[in-house]
């Protein structure tokens, strides 16, 4: 029974409007695939009996219909249900009776991730709206660069000021760098003289980031520096022992490592992730995050709470995608079965959830705990909700205690432990939040996705073509390790799951990647094949043309009607398209080979760092919308060679239809390049018109036009078949 007095704390609302419509589009697009694939059949035979146009290149385009069909499918559970929640944090209980939280920073090289740009998210997160006694701040460094070390010195002195202002004035921005720019408050002395102080502060980290490249190690001993005041939060430094010979396991690793050091410190039931760019921007997400962990209907299952990754940097051309909204409107559907996969960062979990603590009792046998969590006694303690760390606000660390941290921090802790596997962060792909909320959400955790007006956290989106398809290919490839391992949600997420959840997870794994296929089969044979007069399509006086043109423009509709409905522009429906274009040639082809190379040994995972520091030049192309194809050859050409084959097939097919009068047959075969060639205009544009520095250098283009003149006349063998 609802209890009138307390009202609460969260909403969650179905979104109507976007249900119906996408059951709808479900429904209808059914019928259609259902018909397309009636066609498919009754034609084959045909050929298989009459041998009128070679059979190879039709069972390519059929196998590719079953692809997208496939992912179709597995995208639908996304759409079930859509949902958005509303969060009432005034409605919290006294602060007394929150919980603490700890804060988990990550950084790896001060080269590529500027020590300014993380102690501002450092900083912010100290600033968060929650009681300081009850926060606790961690930074990652991967790099163990003193460099890194210093700025979090300095990002300590300039907190102390920093905090109290935030808190005296309640600011809504709370991360310096934000605050400064946004031009302040007009608070007058007192912020005249902060600003004073964070022009020092700025100042001594931009001079100390001058020794910052080649500063970050592979190879250098555990450090770990707590600073610690009354009425502040905790600020701790922890760089990991890492050693050549020793496995780190890249962000999992260090998130373990920062969960089992934060246990001796501050322990917290609830810790928040943060990636090293991706600053505080609404102060109050912890008591947005709280909302849900104090409603008793959910808590008890409750395992993260995630917020969408927003960004500061972003230009009113999205040009590569890269505010990732597809994943987050996603994200408002997933949040309807059982809730999303954890997005990287910007995420609040529960301690309980990540250790698999919630069924060890009391009376366990010591020696399983550290067959599971490692030798140290501290440390299995600390698993106890009756537990207290050793440390308290304004102490200094014992020595005792600084060396159990050591040891928890050092780079053999882990071996033949649970860690990695059963506990904490898994270590089984470089996507250790997919692999990692997987293995959750099967033991029957759940997880909910706020998606705010005001971003909680903003961070700074890849904003040149090569770094979009360098993240996408990790991505990709990491998510394709779990696709084709035994982890395979599709198999793994049966009697683990529910259909739908295990459905949209293997979307999420393999959804996209798989495009690859789909991609080359229709992205060459139809050309080909048009060159050669081969229909593979219906006729437009054929009534299963409409079937066709149905499925087409109802998917270039719906995928409209979701970009607008989450309320961006036009122009956004075209970049999200040409973006997946360039993902699903580019990066998905290596991904995908990667992938089976690491399934049969041959290949090493390997974690290429986002680069956070700007680039003049490249920053002004982005603001005018224009591509910037300085990309490594390697992924430039597989998308330059298609373009090339599409436009050269769409010409020469033009002559062809119109020579041999064929247009009703070959017109579906014709449209195809065409289209490819018009939605991609910029690769055209980049090859020949642009002259800039951003334009495709001519050796690529060169490149591009040798293979794709080899891959036309030899594509004639698929026809003889
Ligand atoms: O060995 C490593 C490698 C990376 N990181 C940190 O991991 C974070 C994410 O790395 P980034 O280079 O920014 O990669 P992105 O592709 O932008 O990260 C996205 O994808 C990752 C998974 O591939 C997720 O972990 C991230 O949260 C998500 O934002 C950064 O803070 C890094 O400092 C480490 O701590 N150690
Ligand atoms: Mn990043």
């Amino acid at each position: 029974m609802k209890n009138i007095s307390s009202p609460p704390l969260n909403e969650c609302h179905t979104l109507k409007k976007n249900l119906i419509i996408n059951r709808l589009h479900i429904l209808f697009n059914a019928i259609a695939i259902i018909a397309l694939f009636y066609y498919r059949a009754t034609t084959l035979l045909h050929i298989i009996k009459t041998n009128e146009i070679p059979l190879l290149p039709y069972v390519v385009v059929c196998f590719s219909e079953i692809v997208l069909t496939f992912i179709w499918i597995l995208r639908r559970p996304a759409r079930w249900r859509p949902v958005k929640r509303t969060v009432y944090p005034e409605r919290l209980p006294e602060d007394d009776k929150l919980p603490p939280v700890d804060v988990f920073i990550c950084t790896a090289d001060p080269s590529k991730e500027p020590a300014f740009g993380v102690m501002n998210t450092v900083v912010s997160a100290m600033a968060l709206d929650y009681p300081a006694d009850k926060l606790a701040v961690y930074l990652s460094d991967d790099g163990g660069s003193y460099v890194t070390l210093d700025a979090m010195r300095e990002a300590w002195k300039f907190g102390k000021w920093w905090v109290p202002f935030c808190k005296k004035y309640n600011l809504k921005i709370r991360c310096p760098q934000a605050y400064f720019q946004s031009g302040g408050n007009e608070i007058g002395a007192e912020e005249i003289e902060i600003k004073k102080r964070y022009d020092e502060f700025k100042e001594n980290l931009e001079k100390n980031s001058i020794n910052a490249s080649g500063s970050a190690s592979r190879d250098h001993p555990p450090t770990i520096e707590v600073m610690n005041q009354e009425d502040m939060p905790f600020l701790v430094y922890v760089a990991r022992e890492k050693r050549p010979a020793h496995p780190h396991h890249f962000k999992g690793g260090a998130l373990n490592v920062l969960l089992r050091v934060s246990a001796m410190i501050s322990n917290a039931p609830y810790f928040l992730v943060l990636d090293c760019d991706h600053y505080c921007n609404d102060p109050t997400s912890a008591r947005q995050a709280m909302c849900f962990y104090f409603d008793s209907s959910i808590s008890q299952n409750l395992a993260w709470v995630q917020f969408p990754q927003k960004f500061h940097n972003t230009s009113q051309h999205d040009i590569y995608g890269s505010r990732l909204h597809a994943i987050w409107r996603e994200g408002l559907g997933l949040d309807g079965i059982k809730g999303p996969s954890i997005y990287g960062c910007n995420f609040y979990m529960s301690r309980e959830a990540i250790y698999g603590t919630e069924k060890i009792h009391k009376d366990v046998d010591l020696n399983q705990l550290k067959k599971s969590f490692g030798s140290s006694n501290e440390f299995i303690k600390s698993i106890y909700k009756s537990y207290k760390p050793n440390v308290s606000r304004g102490e200094k660390v014992s020595d005792a205690l600084q060396k159990e941290i050591q040891l928890l921090a050092s780079c053999t802790y882990d071996r033949d432990t649970e860690w990695g596997k059963k506990v904490g962060y898994a270590y089984f792909s470089v996507v250790e939040d997919s692999i990692t909320s997987l293995d959750l959400h099967c033991k029957g955790w759940i997880s909910v996705f706020v998606d705010p007006s005001r971003p909680c956290f903003l961070g700074s989106a890849t904003t040149n073509l090569n770094d979009m398809l360098v993240q996408q290919t990790r991505w990709a490839f990491g998510l394709m390790q779990i696709g084709l391992s035994k982890y395979c949600p599709l198999l793994y997420g049966i009697g683990r799951m529910s259909i739908f959840q295990s459905l949209a997870y293997t979307a999420h794994c393999i959804g996209d990647t798989l495009y690859v296929f789909p991609f080359y089969g229709l992205g060459f044979i139809p050309q080909i094949c048009l060159l050669h007069n081969i229909p593979l399509y219906p006729k437009v006086s054929d009534p299963f043309f409409i079937v066709f043109a149905f499925i087409f423009l109802a998917s270039l509709l719906k995928h409209a009607q979701e970009v607008l409905s989450y309320g961006d522009s036009f122009m956004e429906v075209l970049y999200e398209l040409r973006a997946w274009m360039m993902k699903s040639t580019s990066s998905c082809l290596y991904a995908t080979l990667n992938a089976v190379l690491d399934r049969i040994g041959l290949h090493e995972a390997d974690f290429s760092l986002t680069n956070k520091a700007g680039d003049d030049e490249q920053a002004r192309l982005f603001e005018k919308g224009l591509y910037d194809f300085q990309v490594s050859p390697l992924l430039l050409v597989p998308c330059c060679s298609l373009y090339i084959l599409n436009l050269v097939s769409f010409i020469i097919g033009l002559v062809v239809i119109i020579r041999s009068q064929k247009g009703n047959e070959m017109f579906i075969q014709a449209f195809i390049p065409f289209f490819v060639i018009i939605v991609n205009y910029q690769w055209l544009d980049g090859m020949i018109f642009r002259k800039d520095k951003g334009r495709i250098s001519p050796s690529v283009t060169l490149l591009s036009t040798a293979i794709s003149s080899i891959i036309l006349p030899f594509g004639y063998l698929f026809l003889i078949y």
